[in-house]
C-alpha cells in the first residue's frame, strides 16, 4: 500500500517579509503542486530509506541502521506531538546528507533533504521505505516550493501514522479533518524552519489550508474573495534563497529598528486594506474596476516598501518597468531578490494587451504563467497494492 499527498504552492498578495516581523500578510494557494508518494519496503532484504527527487533526477539512499545509529538520541517517534530539530540534530542530519554526495550545482537542496530526514524520522522512526517527490513548482522562485514540499511530506507521513483519523479505503483525493490539519501544519512548519531559518508560517499554512488567508503572528483568518482575481506570474529565473533574504531583512531591522517598524506598520495596514477590498461586495463592473484600481495602488505601495527593505532586484525592476508600459501594476511575491513577480490583470483588460505584455516579458528571458488562484489545500490518496 502507498499513500500519495499533494500540496499547492502559493502567491503572497501582500506582506511578505513584514509577516516575519509580526505584520499582517495575505496569501492564496495556486494550482501548482508538489506531490509526495510514500511506500514502506515489503522485501525482507530491503533495509534502506530512499528519497527520489524525480524532476531533479536525484536519488538518495541511507541504510536504516546508519540513520538509527546517527539519530539514536531521538528516541521513539512521536507523530502526535511536533518537535523542533535541535542544533545538534541538524548537524547530525547534515552529515547524513553530505555522505550522499550532493552534486555541487544542487547544493541548495541540502536543506530540503535535511528537512525530509527530520520529518521522516520524527514521524515514522526508522522504517525502511521509498519516498518519491515530483513538483510543478519552480524551486527557489517565491512560489513556496519549500512549504509545499514540507506540507506534502508531512501529509504522507502522518497519513500512515496513528495520530490522524483517515479512511484508508476511500478512493480518490481526501482532505484532513480540522485537528489533523492543525497537527500537519505544525510539523510542516518544523520542516520550513530547517529550510528557511525563521519562517513566519504563512507559506505552510496557505499550502495546508488552501484558498486565501490573512495571516498574522502565527494566526490565520480565512478570506472569501468577492471579486475575480487574475494574476500574471512572471518568473525572472534569477535564483535566490529565502533564508538569506529573510536574514538580510532582520539585519537591516537591527540596524534601523525605528525606521523599519514604520515600514512594517505600513505593510500591516496595506494587507488589511487589501483583504477588506477583496472581501467587500462588488455588484457590477464599475465597482470591480474601482476595487482593482485600489488593489493596484496597494500593490505598488507594497512593492515600494519591499524595495526599502532591500529585497528587490534589477530583474524585478525590469518586470515592473515593462508591465507599467501597459499600465499594469506589479509587485514581487515571496522572498524577492529575483524569483517571481505578480501583475494584476484587470477584468476588463483586453487579451491583446496581455499577450503583448507577456511577449515583451518573455523576450527579456522571463517566463510567464497565469496561475489559478485559491484552490484546495493539501490532499492525500491511498493506492497501490497492499
Ligand atoms: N521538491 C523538492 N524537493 C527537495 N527539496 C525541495 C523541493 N522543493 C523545495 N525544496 C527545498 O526548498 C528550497 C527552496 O526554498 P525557498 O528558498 O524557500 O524558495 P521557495 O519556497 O520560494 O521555492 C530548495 O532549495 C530545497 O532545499
Ligand atoms: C519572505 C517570506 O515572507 C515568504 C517566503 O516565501 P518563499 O519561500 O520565497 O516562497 C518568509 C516567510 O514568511 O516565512
Ligand atoms: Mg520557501
Amino acid at each position: 500500500m502507498e499513500v500519495k499527498a499533494r500540496a499547492p504552492g502559493k502567491i503572497i498578495l501582500s506582506g511578505e517579509h513584514a509577516v516575519v516581523h509580526g505584520s499582517t500578510a495575505v496569501a492564496a494557494s495556486i494550482n501548482l503542486y508538489t506531490y509526495v508518494t510514500l511506500s514502506f519496503a515489503t522485501a525482507e532484504n530491503d533495509d534502506s530509506l530512499k528519497l527520489q527527487l524525480k524532476d531533479l533526477a536525484l536519488e538518495f539512499s541511507w541504510p536504516i541502521g546508519r540513520i538509527r545509529e546517527a539519530l539514536s538520541n531521538l528516541g521513539a517517534p512521536s507523530s502526535s506531538t511536533r518537535t523542533s530539530c535541535s542544533m545538534e540534530s541538524i548537524k547530525t542530519i547534515s552529515a547524513l546528507v553530505e555522505e550522499e554526495n550532493m552534486p555541487e550545482a544542487k547544493i541548495a537542496l541540502t536543506s530540503g533533504v535535511s528537512a525530509f530526514l527530520w520529518l521522516y524520522t520524527s514521524i515514522q522512526g526508522f522504517k525502511p521505505a521509498t519516498v518519491v517527490v515530483t513538483s510543478d513548482l519552480p524551486l527557489g522562485s517565491g512560489l513556496g516550493s519549500s512549504a509545499a514540499f514540507c506540507v506534502a511530506l508531512s501529509a504522507a507521513l502522518l497519513a500512515f501514522s496513528d495520530s490522524v483519523n483517515v479512511d484508508t479505503k476511500h478512493l480518490g483525493w481526501s482532505i484532513f479533518g480540522e485537528s489533523d490539519l492543525e497537527l500537519l501544519n505544525k510539523w510542516a512548519l518544523e520542516g520550513e524552519k530547517i529550510i528557511h531559518g525563521k519562517p513566519s508560517g504563512i507559506d505552510n499554512t496557505v499550502s495546508a489550508y488552501g484558498n486565501m488567508i490573512k495571516f498574522k503572528s502565527g494566526n490565520l483568518t480565512r478570506i472569501k474573495s468577492n471579486m475575480p482575481l487574475k494574476m500574471l506570474v512572471t518568473n525572472t529565473r534569477v535564483g535566490r534563497n529565502t533564508k538569506a533574504l529573510v536574514a538580510g531583512v532582520s539585519e537591516r531591522t537591527l540596524r534601523h529598528p525605528n525606521a523599519m517598524s514604520f515600514v512594517f506598520n505600513a505593510i500591516d495596514s496595506i494587507s488589511n486594506e487589501l483583504a477588506n477590498i477583496i472581501q467587500s461586495p462588488a455588484p457590477d463592473d464599475v465597482s470591480i474596476t474601482e476595487k482593482e484600481e485600489k488593489l493596484e495602488e496597494l500593490m505598488e505601495m507594497n512593492q515600494g516598501l519591499l524595495q526599502c527593505m532591500g529585497v528587490s532586484h534589477a530583474s524585478i525592476e525590469t518586470v515592473l518597468r515593462t508591465t507599467l508600459k501597459y499600465k499594469l501594476a506589479s509587485k514581487l511575491t515571496g522572498a524577492g531578490g529575483g524569483g517571481c513577480v505578480l501583475t494584476l490583470l484587470p477584468t476588463l483588460l483586453s487579451g491583446t494587451v496581455v499577450d503583448k505584455a507577456i511577449a515583451e516579458l518573455e523576450s527579456c528571458g522571463f517566463q510567464c504563467l497565469i496561475a489559478g488562484i485559491g484552490g484546495n489545500g493539501v490532499e492525500f490518496c491511498f493506492g497501490g497494492s497492499s
